[in-house]
């Protein structure tokens, strides 16, 4: 299985090795990152992305904010900037600053402390995301009937958006292993064509049959009846299962609703925020024009013309037939609000 995020153990040129996302499939290049601010730049461009591998750079980023600092001799306050920076480099996925925090909590008691609780939060994702499928994919048998059953999923939820085996993957991997998937269809994802690119690649090495669709056909397949429920993951669940992911998820979970199938959110418990009570809460990262108005780098628009370009997008509890963590399945349309009340 791939691995998107490692660290590298190397005395002083320990390191984070980042298999770069924006090339694949093309290019399986690996990014040798040794500084925080190169880490930051990785972040940003997506070359590493997905909030559970997000949730690990971040745990990563501390430990690598230590060693830089040592090297370069940072005072206390300058290595705090730093961690800081990593935890804000993308404000939607909260795995990011929640695994910085995490880390960050064992400052005091040095850098080998602090990598430990890097590779914990890895180790923990990994463990949550095998649950979580076995889990979601128990329900989805339990809800549709044992049979062959066809999907829709959204953006990049495998490997490469975690540390290992996938969210919304996962659950499609493990109906595929049990010999209950016929086919995925799979979103685009524009504009950075993270299911043309990377879960189209993750779904060929794997040998799951699979077509590809423009983010506009989701709905329509949806309502034809191509499909018998759709699965994504997430970047941030509140309290009471309100669900940022990738824009476009939205117009999925509406479709569902129409139609009367399940739509189903994926993710390890690390991505629900108990802290934030609502989806309105949720900041929604927005990016450059750029990759609105510009086709494989040369200009579509004209000159001139601006884009609206979120990141993200909320789909309401309601609109949610079940959140799967590893600690369970919580039917969210039919829970008591808050779904995930803050830990006392
Ligand atoms: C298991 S990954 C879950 C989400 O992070 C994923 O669906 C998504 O929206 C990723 O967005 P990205 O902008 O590629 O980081």
């Amino acid at each position: 299985m791939v691995r998107a995020i490692e660290w590298i153990d190397a005395g002083t040129e320990s390191h984070i090795r980042l298999l770069d996302q924006t090339l694949l499939p093309g290019s399986e290049t690996y990014l040798e990152v040794s500084t925080v601010d190169s880490l930051i730049d990785a972040i940003q461009r997506l070359a590493v992305r997905g909030a559970p591998a997000l949730g690990t750079s971040g745990g990563y980023g501390v430990a690598l904010a230590l060693h830089e600092g040592a090297r370069k001799g940072w005072t206390a306050d300058e290595v705090k900037q730093n961690i800081d920076a990593v935890a804000n480099a993308r404000p939607t996925a909260v795995n990011l600053a929640w695994g910085a925090r995490r880390a960050e909590t064992f400052v005091a008691e040095g850098f080998e402390r602090v990598l430990e609780e890097a590779h914990a939060i890895g180790l923990e994702d990994e463990r949550a995301n095998r649950e979580l499928s076995k889990l979601g994919a128990d329900w989805l048998l339990a809800q549709i009937g044992d049979r062959p059953l066809r999907a829709v999923t959204h953006c990049n939820t495998g490997a490469l958006a975690t540390t290992a085996w996938g969210t919304a993957y996962g659950i499609l991997h493990e109906l595929h292993l049990r010999g209950r998937l016929e086919m995925v269809y799979v979103d685009e994802t524009r504009p950075l064509l993270q299911g043309t690119r990377l879960t189209s690649w993750e779904l060929k090495n794997d040998g799951i049959p699979h077509l590809v669709e423009v983010d506009g056909a989701a709905a329509s397949t949806i309502l034809r009846g191509l499909v018998d429920f759709a699965v994504i993951g997430a970047d941030r669940i509140t309290a009471n299962g309100d669900t940022a992911n990738k824009v476009g998820s939205v117009a999925l979970a509406l479709a569902c609703a129409r139609k009367g199938i399940p739509f189903v959110v994926a993710a390890p418990y690390s991505t629900v925020d108990e802290a934030t009570t609502t989806g309105d809460d949720i900041e929604i990262e927005e990016r450059s024009d750029a990759e609105v108005l510009e086709f494989a780098g040369v200009r579509a628009a004209a000159e001139g013309v601006r884009a609206f370009n979120p990141a993200f997008d909320v789909t309401p509890h309601d609109l949610i037939s079940a959140i799967v963590t590893e600690r369970g399945v919580v039917e969210a349309s039919t829970a008591p609000q808050p779904l995930f009340p803050q830990a006392s």
